[in-house]
């Protein structure tokens, strides 16, 4: 590592302590109101609405939730698709169909996530939206996430063209402007409680 990336990854790492604690500190009330305001933002979006295989997450550690906009895709007959990781250095990430008939557990970070099952899972590539969870991010589409490389390293490994990138994060979440990391891919917009931040 040279001095250049190891400065930047600590500085990275800062910021991420600090983002993280500022999300967990929000009450359930914020959260809850939170969750709510981000699905009013997103569900009559035209990316939602025309989007038939989405990835979103299970809210953790005080990210924004979107299971609101979760069983909101589900009843409009969307496919549903959640991150699965393989828990080792360098572990890759897949997405996975959700349904009824999941089977569920929780990965080595406490997350509960799909038991893997090769037949539910979609490229990254041929999804329409992909909704990242932030730890940060500023206006110019630069994101910062747990610090695993997951979203990094899958989208690395994409083909092209990427699918719509939409990050979702709490307003308090933003930054002036995030140290880059030369892997990082932009984000296309990021969407909080408060508002829209288109970022191409
Ligand atoms: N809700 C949600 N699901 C997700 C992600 C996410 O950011 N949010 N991921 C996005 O990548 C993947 C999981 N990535 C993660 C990477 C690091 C840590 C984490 O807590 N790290 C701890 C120390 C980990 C350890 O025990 O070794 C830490 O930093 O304190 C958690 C998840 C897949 N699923
Ligand atoms: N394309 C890639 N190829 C190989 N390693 C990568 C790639 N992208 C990221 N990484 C590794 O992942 C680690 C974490 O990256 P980074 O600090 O950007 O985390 P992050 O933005 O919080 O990521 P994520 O949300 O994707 O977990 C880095 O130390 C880097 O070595």
């Amino acid at each position: 590592m040279t001095a250049l990336s190891s400065s930047l990854s600590a500085e990275r790492q800062s910021l991420r302590r600090l983002l993280r604690c500022k999300r967990r500190a929000l009450t359930a009330a914020q959260q809850q109101q939170a969750a709510r305001n981000l699905y009013l933002q997103l569900a009559q979006h035209p990316w939602f609405r025309r989007a038939r295989h989405i990835a979103l997450y299970l809210a953790s550690d005080g990210e924004i939730s979107p299971h609101l906009l979760l069983r909101e895709a589900q009843r409009r007959k969307k496919h549903v698709y959640l991150p699965v990781v393989a828990c080792r250095a360098g572990g890759q990430m897949v997405f996975q169909r959700v349904d009824v008939a999941t089977r569920w557990g929780q990965n080595c970070f406490g997350i509960v996530e799909p038991i893997p099952d090769h037949r539910q899972q979609r490229a990254l590539w041929t999804l329409d939206l992909v909704c990242l969870p932030l730890v940060g991010f500023d206006a110019g589409g630069g994101r910062l996430g747990m610090g695993g490389g997951f979203y990094d390293r899958s989208l690395a490994a994409c083909s092209m063209p990427l699918p719509r990138l939409l990050g979702l994060a709490h307003a308090c979440q933003q930054v002036e402007r995030l140290p880059v990391a030369p892997w990082d891919m932009p984000l296309d917009a990021v969407v909080t409680d408060c508002s829209w931040h288109d970022c191409r």
